[in-house]
């Protein structure tokens, strides 16, 4: 960063860390603009919960009907679907929970009521699908991406690697090159947020913006799906074109085009792995996998499918198709 940059940066981030703080207040439940930081008050089921963002007609209630149990209304009208509709997706043993929603349009984190209740939804989930429709322009991705914005869902991205712990004295270490912000920055935002007594340890080349997020410490890291349906309506070109850019699925609700290719995407996406629990002395039953997050750990032994179990450690991180037994003492 030359130095106009580095005073522009500097400036613009002490604005932002404040402009971000007011926000965040504003979206607390408890403040006094009332309830609009909550969703729909639908119970978590299953093993982990996709929602359904997009604007209004794209397919959403389309693509419930056609991937679960449940009906949900579809219609060529706009807001056809006014609340929360869940319904169960089945796949490798795990059961996952399709959120159907109201569709959205731009304003919809400002605006009350519904938009403000679909986006708090969307921040309850473990995979967000942003339905788009294939015959509409590009622009309307960036407009959702706006709106999970603002609520701080952080879509497709990593907690940034910085630890923050409150303290009687403070310290600010940084084990990297810091190229996109500088340290004279972050110390006054610290300072902003009265935050004298801490120690703040910075891994990697964050950006500014990137630690306003770690102090507001309310941000969610989604991963999300582009999902973009009636490719039955557009050119093969534009399939082929939609299809290979990042985190993204094209579909045709309508025709049932490569929907288990979008459940198998889902399944991926949220990490899931299967795991089967066996008894001491019996084989394991393979018929009832347990679901599990990658990364989930577990204490007891390990298998695939091998008569001589691994013991493993205490924090096990289990891999799919795991067979495991837990001991208990
Ligand atoms: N051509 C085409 N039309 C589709 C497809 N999927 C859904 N539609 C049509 O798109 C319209 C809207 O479908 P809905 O499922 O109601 O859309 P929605 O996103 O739930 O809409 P809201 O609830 O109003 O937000 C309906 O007329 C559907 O028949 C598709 O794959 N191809
Ligand atoms: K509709
Ligand atoms: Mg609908």
């Amino acid at each position: 960063m030359g130095i106009v940059e580095k005073a522009t940066e500097y400036h613009l981030g002490l604005l932002k860390a404040k402009l971000a703080r007011y926000r965040a207040q504003l979206l607390e439940p408890t403040s006094k603009s009332g309830s609009s930081g909550t969703g729909f008050d639908v119970q978590k089921a299953g093993d982990a919960r996709v929602a359904l963002i997009g604007f209004p007609s794209v397919g959403k209630s389309t693509l419930l009907s056609k991937c679960t149990n449940t009906m949900s209304e579809t219609a060529a009208y706009e807001f056809t679907t006014l609340t929360a509709i869940p319904g169960v997706m089945e796949y490798q043993g795990a059961r996952i929970q399709l959120l159907d929603l109201p569709g959205i349009v731009e304003g919809a984190s400002q605006g009350r009521g519904r938009g403000r209740q679909v986006v708090a939804t969307a921040k309850t989930a473990d995979l967000i699908l942003i339905m788009l429709d294939a015959t509409k322009s590009e622009e309307q991705r960036r407009l959702l991406e706006i709106e999970l914005d603002a609520v701080g869902i952080r879509l497709n991205k990593r907690k940034p690697d910085v630890v923050f712990k409150r303290r009687t004295t403070g310290g600010l270490t940084t084990t990297v090159k810091l190229t996109k912000t500088d340290e004279k920055t972050i110390r006054t935002i610290l300072a902003s947020y009265k935050l004298h007594n801490c120690d703040v340890m910075i891994r990697e080349d964050i950006t500014t913006d990137e630690f306003i997020d770690v102090l507001i410490g309310t941000r969610k890291y989604i991963p999300c799906l582009y999902v973009y349906n009636k490719i039955d309506a557009i050119s093969l070109e534009m399939v082929d074109k939609l299809a290979r850019s990042e985190n993204s699925v094209v579909i045709s609700c309508e025709m049932a085009l490569n929907l288990d290719y979008l459940v198998e995407q889902v399944w991926e996406s949220l990490g899931l792995v299967k795991v089967y629990t066996k008894k001491r002395g019996e084989r394991p039953d393979l018929s009832d996998p347990v679901c599990l997050r990658k990364g989930a750990t577990i204490e007891g032994r390990s298998s695939k499918f091998s008569p001589h179990a691994q013991k493993v450690s205490l924090n096990h991180q289990v891999q799919d198709e795991d067979v495991v037994s837990i001991f208990t003492k």
